[in-house]
């Protein structure tokens, strides 16, 4: 049978490693596909640089309306990042009446309604399984593997390159900017890589996660982020005193509020017992655990970023793609897991109604009388305390650190807490919040 031909936009790390990946073990995949997967044109920036990425092996063009144009082109793979050219170009194909795939959570997590709608209607697919923790098949186990379940919560270590610098910054003692080059010379971190140290390129992920396990439409809007940039020292050694490490998760939680339920959707550094695998996933590499009513806790855990492990997943959805083609559109897997006519609209909850378990840091005065007020406070706003750690207050010094861990609370009582708790006389500065989840 006759090659699916494809057309690639954008030969930077993630174009580059689809290529040569496709190319190594093109019999292979061919064994699986029923057909060869053949690239035969890339649009890049920096021409010269294409040509030597794909070995002069397929056309090289400057402008990527050409790729998604032109009616050889089968399926379109792209792969050069952010919202605007990138939508259009996706549009465009898809209007054209070709399949795509795409690594961009970006994209996805803030027009990806749009897309799939329009998609669905010109009965094309688009593929993503590299747009959440690249290689690892997170997006089949869930749109494929757990459909018997009512999925209750994700919680994911999304983001390789915090992962990288939260590691590399506690075992090797380097420091914050030293890391971050690092992951961006090992092709791990976004264009913008403000995108990954605050937060937002694990909330994109989390956002298609939370729509594909509910059946909510994609609402980036409404997630809760917070990156690592704020996150100091002191709390990763006092959070390792008490059992427990620090890692940036996502989080996508069904959640009972009054009047029914709501979803949880929130990005932050947040505390995990030391002794649970995922707080043991260290480097660039991801793990997303999901806990679903039937099957109970499933953890899956690999590379989430890096040229090769992300072409895997990019592979993966062209072999897909070339064995559903000639499949009648109604008896395709949904883009979002359930039916579009299927979906429903429960509300993401703003933080102050969340509930979880929080890490307080506070610098008190030493002197007798100070713990007692600080757990009336505690006590008046229903919040209970799990431990308790005390430190000695260093030679000369009048003020000592206390941490607190609570047991399960709502977000308005913690900050109402604090509020208080700031305002003692006893209490110097502000309180460190860090949320701690135990997880299964
Ligand atoms: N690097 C990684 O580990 C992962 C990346 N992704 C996603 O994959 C996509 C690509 O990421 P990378 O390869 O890391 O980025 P990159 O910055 O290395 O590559 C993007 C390439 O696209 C080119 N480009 C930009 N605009 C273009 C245009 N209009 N026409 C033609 N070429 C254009 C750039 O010159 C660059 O070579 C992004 O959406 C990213 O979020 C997803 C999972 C993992
Ligand atoms: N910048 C991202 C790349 C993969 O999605 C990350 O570091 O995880
Ligand atoms: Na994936």
């Amino acid at each position: 049978m006759k090659s699916i031909k494809v057309g690639l936009l954008g030969v930077g790390n993630v174009g580059a490693g689809t290529f040569s990946v496709l190319r190594r073990n093109q019999e292979e995949i061919r064994r699986r596909a029923g057909r060869g997967i053949e690239i035969v044109a890339v649009s890049a920036r920096n021409l010269e640089r294409a040509k030597e990425r794909t070995e002069g092996q397929c056309k090289v063009v400057a402008d990527p309306f050409e790729i998604v144009n032109d009616p050889e082109i089968d399926i379109v793979v792209e792969l050069i990042g952010g919202y605007d050219t990138a939508k259009e170009l996706v549009m465009q194909a898809i209007a054209n009446g070709k399949h795509v795939v795409t690594a961009n959570k970006a994209l996805l997590a803030l027009h990806g309604t749009e897309i799939f709608a329009a998609a669905q209607a010109k009965g094309v697919m688009v593929a993503f399984e590299a747009a959440v923790a690249g290689g690892i098949p997170i997006i089949k186990a869930l749109r494929e593997g757990l459909t018997a379940n009512r999925i209750e919560w994700i919680a994911g270590i999304i983001n390789g390159t915090t992962n990288f610098i939260l590691s590399e910054m506690r075992d090797k003692g380097l420091d914050f900017a030293t890391v971050l080059k690092e992951a961006q010379r090992l092709g791990y971190a976004e264009a913008d890589p403000t995108f990954d140290i605050e937060g937002v390129d694990a909330a994109h992920k989390a956002t298609i996660l939370s729509a594909i396990a509910f059946g909510i439409p994609v609402q980036f809007d409404k997630a809760h982020i917070e990156g690592i940039t704020k996150l100091q020292a002191i709390d990763i050694k006092y959070a390792e005193q008490l059992g427990y490490r620090i890692k940036l998760l996502g989080i996508a939680r069904r959640a009972k509020v009054e009047g029914g339920e709501g979803i949880e959707l929130r990005v932050h550094p947040t505390l995990i017992p030391a002794k649970r695998l995922i707080a043991n996933v260290e480097g660039a590499m991801n793990a997303v655990l999901v806990q679903g009513d039937a099957i109970g806790a499933t953890m899956y855990y690999g590379k989430g970023a890096g040229p090769e492990p992300t072409a895997s997943a990019v592979i993966a959805d062209l072999v897909d793609i070339t064995r559903l083609a000639t499949a009648d559109p109604e008896h395709r897997v949904p883009h979002l897991a359930f039916q579009p006519n299927a979906m429903t609209d429960i509300k993401i909850l703003p933080m102050a109604d969340i509930t979880t378990c929080y890490y307080l840091r506070m610098t008190v005065a030493d002197r007798p009388g100070v713990l007692a007020e600080l757990t009336r406070i505690l006590a008046d706003g229903s919040i209970s305390i799990d431990a308790m750690m005390q430190k000695e207050p260093a030679e000369g010094e009048t003020h000592t650190d206390i941490i607190l861990l609570t047991h399960l609370t709502q977000e308005k009582n913690v900050v109402a807490a604090i509020d208080k708790i700031e305002a003692l006389s006893s209490v110097v500065g502000k309180v460190t919040k860090i949320r701690l989840e135990n997880l299964a």
